[in-house]
């Protein structure tokens, strides 16, 4: 390509960079005005509702059908994501606490989820993360709920049963883990691998063949395993790209997961219940008496329906020995006339039924 060829793309791309900065502009006056619309229509003592995820969602969606190329979907929708982060705080910028420290792929998942624009505060604790949604200190909480390797993330499942708490979004994240030094490290000499439990049952037969031999010790999260390295000779980490960056690490091997595909499952909790957007998810938490076939008769209002259930998870209940809830999510918003009436089949047989939220469907 000649020089005059290159000269000319740039000044095409500055000419068309200023269009784009104009319409992101306008854009987010639009936003502002609708900040102001909806402060002029609140009833008297209601509190405004800036973040709408149902809307977000539409938006996303419809960025991504109608995309041409040559950049992906995803890639469009996410720089969208971070155009619709902005615009919101202009209108209110969100408080999202998650399980921390900073460098945690729940921090990752929050930004994958609402984007840059908000303040994020990282919490020691998945408990932690519910008290401070709970107690009105932020407007949503970020914390894992299931990974496709390990299966469920329990002190989530457990903190739904101790806090009312509502479910307002998903999002997936494809999880990367990397074996990670610091510059002391003498890899030759490593002797203990720290890591979250997780992540190290993630990467257990990677660490089996090459590292068969070394200490594996289970830290609170991934961030502190990276954390720990920084000051030790003989150790590594096992955490992801955030990890790695934040305390200056280097990858002795990456992408360690045993399976390709590891992804993590993330929920975001919060107390405003989000409108159906057509193309939803409910999670409920049911107790059913311990009598033979109850799990069956839990079941087949479902399936007479038709409605798709996309997981089911046991615990104990806590309220008993050797009794327990299930947690079940499924297609569908519980607006629905459809799911409506399998709610109320199901609450004729259970003990106790909880709605834990009704969300889109990750588009992310
Ligand atoms: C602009 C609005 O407020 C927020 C910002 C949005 C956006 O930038 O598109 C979408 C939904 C809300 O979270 C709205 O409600 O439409």
């Amino acid at each position: 390509m000649s020089e005059q060829e290159l000269k000319a793309l740039r000044v095409r791309i500055d000419s068309l960079d200023e269009k784009v900065l104009e319409l992101i502009s306008e854009r987010a006056r639009c936003a502002q005005e609708v900040a102001r619309v909806k402060m002029a229509t609140l009833a008297e003592g209601e509190v405004p509702v800036f973040y709408r995820p149902e809307r977000e969602a539409q938006v996303l969606k419809r960025v991504m059908e109608r995309n041409k190329g040559p950049l992906g979907n995803e890639e469009m929708a996410r720089l969208f994501r971070e155009i619709m982060s902005s615009c919101l705080a202009l209108e209110q910028p969100l408080k999202v606490a998650y399980l921390g420290p900073e460098g945690t792929f729940t921090q990752a998942a929050a930004m994958k989820h609402f984007g840059h624009a908000v303040i994020s505060k990282p919490m020691a604790a998945i408990d932690e993360v519910f008290r401070e949604v709970a107690a009105g200190a932020v407007n949503f909480g970020v914390v894992p709920v299931e990974n496709s390797t390990e299966g469920a993330v329990n002190h989530t499942l457990d903190s739904f049963l101790e806090h009312d708490m509502v479910i307002c979004g998903e999002v997936e994240l494809r999880i990367h883990h990397h074996l990670l030094v610091g510059e002391n490290t003498k890899t030759d000499s490593i002797s203990r691998i720290y890591s979250h439990a997780q992540s190290l049952a993630q990467c257990r037969k990677w660490l089996d063949a090459h590292y068969p031999n070394v200490e594996r010790v289970a830290v609170s999260s991934n961030a502190e395993a990276a954390k720990r390295v920084k000051g030790e000779w003989n150790s590594a980490a096992i955490a992801g790209d955030m990890a790695a960056g934040l305390y200056g690490l280097t990858r002795l091997a990456e992408k360690i997961e045993d399976r390709p595909d590891n992804s993590t499952r993330f929920l975001m909790i919060g107390s405003q219940e989000v409108p159906p957007t057509g193309d939803d998810k409910t999670s409920i938490i049911v107790s059913m008496s311990n009598r033979p076939g109850a799990l069956h008769e839990l079941l087949v209002p479902f399936h007479e329906n038709g409605i798709d259930l996309t997981r089911i998870e046991t615990r104990p209940s806590r309220s008993g020995k050797w009794t327990y809830v299930f947690f079940i999510d499924f297609a569908g918003h519980h607006r629905d006339p459809l799911v409506k009436s399998v709610l109320e089949q199901i609450s004729q047989e259970a003990v106790a039924l909880k709605v834990l939220g009704s969300y889109p469907k990750a588009v992310l």
